[in-house]
């Protein structure tokens, strides 16, 4: 399946990345920042209302190539004016042709706190992140043994990142609950074929506390499944090809915001 290729693939570019970077030397550049409370972002996105998270994609394995003109910095402008709470930004080269550049340059041109969407299965990319001006960052539990979930999120809330950890099914959520995550993201993408359905956020939604952030990620299409999917009762919704593709991203965004504001009429 996808994801073990997709870890494969990030094994091998820690080896090269790892001989041309003293790791040792980016652990104390990272260490040496400043720490926010990560119970801020969690808090953002807990707050009452939808949020979006908009992310920043050239392209990704099920779809190629979706924006062959990318202006990463004006498009994450875009996003940041339009209300998303957080801005995603892809990293993994192989897969999805991202850049840790395209997050250190996006960071300081926004106002709201940006996340590092990789594979991450080293310390090392948790400190990367940090150095880059992550404020969030993705663990997926499908790719992590319990414990490297748990020191990861301990290692990243300690630096003062907030973490998204992304689960699949009932097992998952256990998983990502035991570890003390704040802040859950259930992929409506099946990685296995790539088909989407809002079903797998609808069951899941039930096992997560209300004090826990839930985000249903992938496969929006339009703002209309925005106003569905907070008729489920989730805090945020992840979008990434719809909103790179749209005419203009930022009446996407106000759009599926506005819904919710008229259903709260
Ligand atoms: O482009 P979409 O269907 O709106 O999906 C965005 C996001 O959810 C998707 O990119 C994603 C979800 N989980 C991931 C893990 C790694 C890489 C990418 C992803």
């Amino acid at each position: 399946m996808i994801l073990d290729d997709l870890v494969v693939a990030t094994k091998s570019r820690l080896v090269k990345e790892k001989e041309a970077v003293q790791v040792a030397d980016l652990k104390v550049q990272a260490e040496a920042l400043p720490v926010a409370d990560p119970q801020d972002v969690y808090d953002r996105f807990l707050a009452s209302g939808i949020h979006v998270i908009a992310e920043v994609k050239k392209a990704s394995p099920s779809k190629g190539v979706i924006a062959a003109d990318f202006p990463y910095q004006e498009i994450a402008r875009t996003y940041d004016q339009a209300g998303a709470t957080a801005i995603s930004v892809l990293t993994e080269p192989d897969y999805f042709l991202g850049k840790l550049d395209y997050l250190a340059e996006i960071a300081p041109a926004v106002t709201r706190p940006v996340l590092r969407k990789d594979f991450v299965i080293d310390p090392y990319m948790i400190y990367q992140a940090k150095v880059a001006g992550a404020k969030i960052i993705l663990l997926i539990v499908a790719i992590l043994s319990p414990e490297d979930l748990q020191a990861y999120l301990n290692l990243a809330e300690s630096l003062g990142l907030a973490v998204l950890v992304e689960a699949h099914d009932e097992d998952e959520i256990s998983q990502a609950l035991a570890v003390g995550a704040k802040m859950i993201g259930v992929n409506n993408r099946n990685l296995k074929d790539f088909t989407v359905s809002f079903d797998n956020s609808q069951r899941l939604f039930d096992l997560v506390p209300d004090s826990v952030a839930f985000i249903a990620e992938s496969g929006v299409k339009k703002p209309a499944d925005i106003a569905h999917l907070q008729s489920l009762g989730i805090n945020g919704v992840l979008i990434g090809e719809a909103l790179m593709k749209a005419a203009d991203p930022k009446a996407f965004i106000e759009a599926g915001l506005g819904e919710l504001a008229h259903d709260q009429d």
